[in-house]
């Protein structure tokens, strides 16, 4: 059988990038997405605004739900502070595979633990797994009718505190609007919105911050 878009993806990462160099690794991926075939990484526009948030909020221990093929896994992942953690969850075996090939292209394998399993599953463990108190940022990027329940389920393992960033991708395309009307009429989070574009296309989609009140 053929190969995989992600397989394909892994091979113009190991093709066009630089091992060790997370940009090159970025790079190569944005110009694989953007010219030969389209995939589901937040990507070049929306990782501009991830990139910036991540730089304000410098977290000690982040979280990502949904790795796909690692791509905001290394762009959160080259940002982090020397010292700093990355805790992706993956329940795709073989795009976890992928994911790892990539992560490791990029040099960043010491920063970040992928999970295998399913989010509802792996977020209760966190504590006792992992030995995290708290989440400082959350990027969320998997099923969009999940961001909602594991939003609440992170709520009720007291795993975020006062300050805690939740970055979500896709609130426009292909939408949260459950998962926006709940951060933006909750008392317990100040939300904003930053517009954007679908990944490599001109579609308009964007991230939606919400800090934990607490
Ligand atoms: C069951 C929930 N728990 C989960 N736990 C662990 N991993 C999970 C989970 N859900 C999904 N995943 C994984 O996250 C990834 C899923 C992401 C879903 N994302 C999208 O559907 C998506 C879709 C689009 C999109 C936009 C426009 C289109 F025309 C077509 C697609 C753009 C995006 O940026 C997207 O993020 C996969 O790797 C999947 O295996
Ligand atoms: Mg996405």
């Amino acid at each position: 059988t053929g190969s995989s878009r992600p397989q394909r993806m892994l091979k113009a990462v190991q093709k066009n990038a630089t091992k060790g160099d997370p940009q090159s690794v970025i790079s190569a991926i944005d110009y694989y997405c953007r010219h030969k075939e389209w995939a589901m990484n937040v990507g070049d526009d929306k990782g501009l605004i991830l990139d910036s948030v991540l730089t304000e909020v410098n977290p000690s221990t982040a979280l990502e739900l949904g790795t796909y093929c690692g791509y905001s896994t290394v762009r959160i992942a080259r940002l982090l502070s020397p010292g700093s953690k990355l805790i992706t969850v993956e329940f795709n075996p073989a795009f976890a595979e992928v994911a790892r090939q990539i992560i490791a292209y990029a040099g960043l394998q010491d920063k970040v633990t992928l999970v295998e399993g399913p989010s509802g599953d792996l977020i209760p463990k966190m504590k006792e797994r992992f030995g995290i108190k708290y989440f400082d940022f959350v990027f969320l990027d998997h099923w969009k009718d999940r961001y909602v329940p594991d939003t609440k389920l992170l709520e009720d393992c007291g795993l975020l505190k006062k300050g805690t960033v939740l970055l979500a991708d896709n609130v426009i395309c292909p939408g949260a609007p459950e998962y926006l009307k709940y951060v933006r009429n909750s008392p317990r989070y100040e939300s904003r919105y930053y517009k954007s574009n679908l990944e490599y296309t001109k579609v308009e989609d964007g991230l939606e911050k919400s800090v934990f009140l607490g």
